[in-house]
């Protein structure tokens, strides 16, 4: 039976399915503990599969045996894509199936910022509502508005789908290429990101980390941003340069932010920006539902046997190492 390692939590009867086929090594998680043990095993592993762990040229070459990484996430920042096509390494990743999941966790960041949920939420708790809120309390629309798009593919799609369709917003969007079906559908306009970020009300970044992306949002494009406008973040941390977030929200260039991801996860209780009351923080749980959960566990444990059973993976990422 091929080795292979589970570094994540999945659920019991994906890894009872995996047990069928494999010689499975079960880490809930990857902690310092478990660490060296978990390097020992990657000498005979055939196949990783899980969240986070990065993958380049130092990990590979102490992993003679591997011919497949199956991320248990969309995003695959994790992996050095040359390193592992150097070494015929297959990847694969779990696009789709959180689609919707995600796209409702940015929905309820757009209006908890908006709307200011999590501050007045705390106002009632602490026992400082004494009497109808007075304007100073008061948040802004969602329905209506326009809401920007910094990247526009399946999640981005997903969410365009309840703004235009739910909030009859009106939606646009930037990519590096036109995206025609979210125009056709959503009534999306494409524009360049200064004039996005010009125009929106709600910007709503949600683009794979790059070369290319990575610091995308800093000064300057804050200070382009409206007044009353809100930005959330559900790509990676690294997409946002945050000190120029933390000075755009507190000098008031910007309305607030709703952030699901941080450059340093978890993020540090002591991080400036969570002391603003205009930014709605949650712990990268885009995609954290159980039902979403498990369906990516297993497309990712689908992916494993497949590549390590001789047929085609479902969801590579590179799969011109195959051929
Ligand atoms: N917070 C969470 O829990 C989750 C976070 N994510 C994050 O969201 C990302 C997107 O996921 P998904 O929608 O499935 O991915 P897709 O590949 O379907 O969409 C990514 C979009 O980003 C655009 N894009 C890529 N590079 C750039 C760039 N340099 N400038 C502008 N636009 C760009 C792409 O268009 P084009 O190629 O034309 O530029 C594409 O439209 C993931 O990679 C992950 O980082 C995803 C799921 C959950
Ligand atoms: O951040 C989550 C992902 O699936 O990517």
């Amino acid at each position: 039976m091929p080795k292979v390692i589970v570094y994540s939590r999945v659920p019991e009867d994906v890894l009872a399915c995996l047990k069928e086929t494999f010689e499975v090594t079960y880490y809930e998680k990857l902690t310092d503990d478990n660490y060296s043990e978990f390097m020992k095993e990657l000498t005979e592993a055939e196949g990783v599969l899980g969240s986070g762990l990065k993958v380049d040229r130092e990990l590979l070459e102490k992993a003679p045996k591997l011919s497949v990484v199956c991320n248990t996430t969309v995003g695959y920042d994790n992996l050095v894509l040359n390193d592992l096509n150097e070494f015929g390494v297959l990847a694969t990743n779990t696009p789709e199936v959180l689609d919707d999941t995600v796209a409702d966790t940015m929905m309820s960041l757009i209006l908890a910022t908006r709307r200011r949920i999590v501050e007045l939420d705390y106002l009632v708790k602490s026992g400082d509502w004494k009497a109808s809120v007075t304007p100073d309390l008061f948040g802004y629309d969602v329905h209506h508005k326009k809401l920007g798009i910094i990247g526009m593919g399946r999640v981005g799609q997903t969410l365009a789908k309840r703004a235009a369709a739910g909030f009859d917003m009106e939606i646009l969007y930037h990519n590096r290429s036109r995206n025609q079906w979210a125009e056709d559908t959503y009534g999306a306009t494409y524009c360049s990101l200064e004039e996005l970020l010009n125009e929106s009300d709600i910007v709503c970044l949600l683009t794979p980390l790059t070369k290319e992306t990575r610091d995308l949002m800093g000064k300057e494009q804050f200070s382009l941003m409206k007044k009353d406008a809100v930005f959330v973040n559900g790509s990676r941390g690294q997409t946002v340069d945050e000190e120029a977030l933390f000075h755009a929200l507190e000098n008031g260039e910007i309305y607030a932010a709703g952030l699901d991801v941080f450059r340093e996860e978890p993020v540090p209780a002591d991080h400036p920006l969570l002391k603003l009351k205009n930014v709605v923080s949650l712990p990268h749980i885009g995609s954290a539902t159980l039902e979403t959960r498990n369906k990516m566990a297993k497309l990712a444990a689908d992916n494993l046997v497949a590549t390590l059973t001789g047929k085609d993976p479902l969801t590579p990422i590179n799969p011109e190492v195959r051929s």
